[in-house]
């Protein structure tokens, strides 16, 4: 049988957190939640009075697994910004858009932070890796956030420059003109090994290597049964008893890489040594906590880091206007020091932006309501998962007009609110890493840009979409090296990544408005 079409069993998982209750109207609220700051309920909001319409659809939360911003596009066209998925008792709330994005995210006592994918038993390995700042909460997320927040201040961003300038340099060091590469798997490369030299140090290139290796392979398998928290499908459960295995290994390896640390402490110039010396002179070493940092700091890190330059990539090489202006500042050296607080914006940090509005790393995240609630006439129960979206709330064209389309000028006349950008989420759970994944960004794309011409290969085809939380690009993104000329065309591509965003080759047709 069709598991699909298997209707008439309310699915249980033990996974999933379950939310009862019935709906009142809560117009009131709703009233107050409608005007935050300078954001307006955009006009779409389908129900004019909550009593005769609550924003529900009925589901099937294995559809929202596959292909997430399909389901959140349908959700939105039927109900607007805010809207209550319902799979038998199981519900999920969805909150698009900046107003509602507000309470959800500037709230962390109501709206709860819950770690992306399956925890593990209680005491499992995997619940010790799984246990870093994003699976805490209140006073011991704001503790710990503090003392995490050290390596991730500006000041600290020099220690890591000479590891990433000797990395970029070996990669590029590796590439030829003429060479067809595939962008994806060369900046996932360049990203772990990054990630390991800024974590771990460079003192024992190997062991950090290697260990970036098994925590990269622990991150997608992650991902990959990410989805298993929100449903029980044994597609995405199967590989559950592989993970727990997995994280024992890590476990060992972190465990050693910590022994390593307390020997041989080294120039005391990576992310770990940081952390290690602060929680000691907090008097606060746990072993257990610092292995969870580290594992949620590199799954964090490298891989949506690694997509959003190959998604800039991508966006260059089919816009050679923008390329080319790019490039005249690349020639006047106007690019050079990522760092100063001082410089002008520049066409890069149009671009950087552009990019993570239109293809973000995160698309989208969950909260989960610490007690029972309301969000505008919603009742939510203690427990039930509310779903924000960067890539539904970026392309919401009453913010941004022509929202499928990558306009990086459109940068020179709007600052939109925190609410209404959020690459890297926003409100006190916002990225740790932003500041220095854009300084990486910075440095690192004007280095290989000086160097080749980037071009797209003629009718590739390139695929992406949302995998757990992640923007992914699911096929190979091959792209051209050639002599940096400073003459740009594009050439057509093909695939699903015309449903994530409008490239002019594609005619105008070529996708529906998202939102
Ligand atoms: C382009 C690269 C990156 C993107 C797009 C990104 C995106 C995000 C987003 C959207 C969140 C908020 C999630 C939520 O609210 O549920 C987040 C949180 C976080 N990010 Fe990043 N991130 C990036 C790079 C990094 C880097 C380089 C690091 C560290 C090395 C990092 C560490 C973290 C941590 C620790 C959190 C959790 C913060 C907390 O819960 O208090 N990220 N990131």
């Amino acid at each position: 049988m069709n598991p699909r079409s298997d209707r008439s069993q309310p699915r249980f998982s033990h996974l999933f957190l379950f939310s009862g209750g019935t709906f009142h109207s809560h117009l009131a609220n709703w009233l107050i939640c409608r005007k935050i700051g300078k954001m307006e309920l955009p006009e779409s909001i389908p129900f004019s009075s909550v009593d005769e319409k609550l924003p529900v659809s009925q589901g099937d939360f294995r559809d929202f697994a596959e292909d997430p911003i399909a389901e959140m596009r349908k959700l939105y066209a039927e109900h607007g910004s805010l809207a209550l998925l319902q799979d038998g008792f199981k519900k999920v709330a969805f909150a698009f858009g900046p107003v509602w994005n507000q309470p959800v995210l500037s709230n962390a006592q109501d709206y709860h932070s819950m770690f992306f994918a399956i925890r593990g038993s209680r005491n499992s390995s995997l619940r010790r890796l799984t246990s870093g700042l994003l699976s805490m909460n209140e006073d011991e997320h704001r503790e710990h956030r503090r003392m995490l927040m050290g390596p991730f201040a500006r000041k600290s961003f020099e220690k890591y420059f000479e590891g990433i300038d000797f990395l970029t340099a070996e990669m590029l060091n590796s590439w030829k003109v003429g060479d067809e590469k595939d962008i994806l798997a060369e900046m996932t490369q360049f990203m772990l090994r990054v990630t390991s030299g800024m974590l771990f140090g460079l003192d024992n290139p190997e062991f950090a290597y290697k260990l970036g290796h098994m925590l990269h392979e622990w991150v997608q398998m992650n991902h990959e049964i990410g989805t298993g928290a929100f449903v029980a499908d044994s597609k995405y459960t199967e590989r559950y008893q592989d993970l727990l295995t997995l994280s024992d290994e890590l476990e060992v390896q972190l465990k050693r890489l910590l022994e390593m640390k307390r020997q041989n402490p080294g120039d005391g110039k990576d992310v770990l040594s940081i952390l290690m010396k602060a929680y000691q002179e907090e008097d606060a070493v746990d072993d257990a906590k610092l292995m969870g940092h580290i594992a949620l700091l590199f799954a964090a890190s490298h891989l949506t880091t690694a997509h959003t330059f190959t998604w800039t990539f991508l966006l260059l090489s089919q816009h050679p206007s923008v390329m080319q202006e790019l490039h005249t500042e690349l020639q006047a050296g106007v690019l050079s020091n990522p760092l100063n607080p001082n410089s002008t914006e520049t066409s890069l940090d149009r671009i950087l932006k552009e990019s993570m509005r239109v293809l973000p790393a995160s698309a989208y995240s969950q909260r989960i309501c610490a007690r029972d609630m309301t969000l505008g006439p919603l009742q939510l129960t203690m427990g039930t998962p509310v779903v924000f979206s960067q890539y539904m709330t970026h392309h919401m064209s009453a913010l941004y007009p022509n929202p499928d389309q990558f306009q990086p000028e459109r940068w020179l006349d709007i600052k939109p609110s925190p609410y209404a950008y959020l690459p890297f989420g926003t409100g006190p759970r916002m990225c740790i890493g932003g500041p220095l994944a854009m300084v990486i960004l910075k440095m690192v794309i004007p280095k290989i840009l000086s160097r080749f011409k980037l071009s797209t290969v003629p009718n590739s085809t390139i695929n992406g979409r949302v995998i757990s939380t992640m923007l992914t690009p699911t096929s190979t993104v091959p792209l051209l090296l050639e002599e940096q000329d400073g003459n740009f065309t594009s050439a057509p591509i093909q695939g699903s990544i015309h449903n994530l965003v409008h490239l002019p080759s594609a005619g105008k047709d070529a996708i529906r408005h998202a939102a």
